[in-house]
């Protein structure tokens, strides 16, 4: 079995003596996608945080292609693509001024960033102010700035929050054509629907800890959902401002 792209070995984090990560154990391989769930509250983004290197852990080990933070961070991070739950885009940039800002940080080629905005489907729109755009096209933005670097390993946080279901649909086909060229890929998700159409691999968290995890066909027909309310008793998954 191929070696584990992403893994983590009894990942805690405390903050000011509250464990808000408990030994958490997980890995993703090559092509895999690993959704992780829980209500809000739950550590998921904590988790993430610690993965791109934003946050450290208090405990336990991190590896990215069998690379620690702490032993190399340049070429950790360049394993790496982070969407984050929330940016503030530069008022007034175009989609290709955005994207070319970013990639001059990372030292990436024009010829890259005309490539993302085309896979992501923003090439028609290339040069319109992201201030107009729709939360979809901007969340296809996002998308594109982690697909940058070509990184082996995509994370997101909360990808597809506050998406209709077209743009929802883009996304699992953006996370699809990733994982056909062989990235490993982790999302937090409230929207188990999209953790059931993406995801080889579920994770549930409550309050920092894995409370249940397995590959998605194992959680059987409506199994997320099921799950879901076996955990965390009748709560949505979706926080209430996402329930339409
Ligand atoms: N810097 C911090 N200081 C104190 N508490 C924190 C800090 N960061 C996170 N927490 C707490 O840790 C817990 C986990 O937060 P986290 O944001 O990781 O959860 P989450 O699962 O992503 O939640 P949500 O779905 O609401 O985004 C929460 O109780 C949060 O209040």
């Amino acid at each position: 079995m191929a070696d584990a792209v992403l893994q983590l070995s009894g990942v805690e984090k405390i903050i000011q003596k509250q464990t808000i990560v408990r030994k958490v154990d997980m890995q993703v391989r090559s092509g895999e996608v690993l959704a992780l769930c829980g209500g809000n509250g739950a550590g998921k983004s904590t988790i993430l945080r610690m993965i791109v290197g934003i946050q450290r852990p208090s405990g336990g080990e991190i590896r990215i292609n069998g690379i620690r933070w702490q032993e190399n961070r340049k070429k950790y991070t360049e394993q790496l693509g982070y969407m984050p739950d929330d940016y503030l885009f530069g008022q007034g940039l175009s989609a290709e001024e955005t994207l070319t800002f970013w990639a001059s940080l990372r030292k990436v080629s024009k010829e890259r960033v005309m490539e993302t905005l085309e896979l992501v489907g923003l090439s028609a729109v290339r040069s319109k102010s992201v201030t107009a755009f729709s939360k979809g096209m901007r969340q296809r933005l996002l998308f594109a700035q982690a697909l940058l670097g070509n990184p082996p390993l995509l994370v997101m946080d909360e990808p597809t929050n506050g998406l209709d279901p077209y743009w929802m649909d883009s996304f699992v086909n953006l996370v699809n054509a990733a994982k056909m060229d062989g990235r490993a890929v982790i999302f937090s998700t409230h929207q188990l629907q999209v953790a059931e159409a993406v995801a080889d691999h579920v994770v549930f968290l409550q309050e920092g800890t894995v409370v249940r995890e397995g590959a998605r066909e194992t959680f059987g027909k409506h199994g997320l959902q099921t799950a879901f309310s076996e955990l965390y008793g009748d709560r949505r998954a979706e926080p209430e401002e996402m329930v339409r």
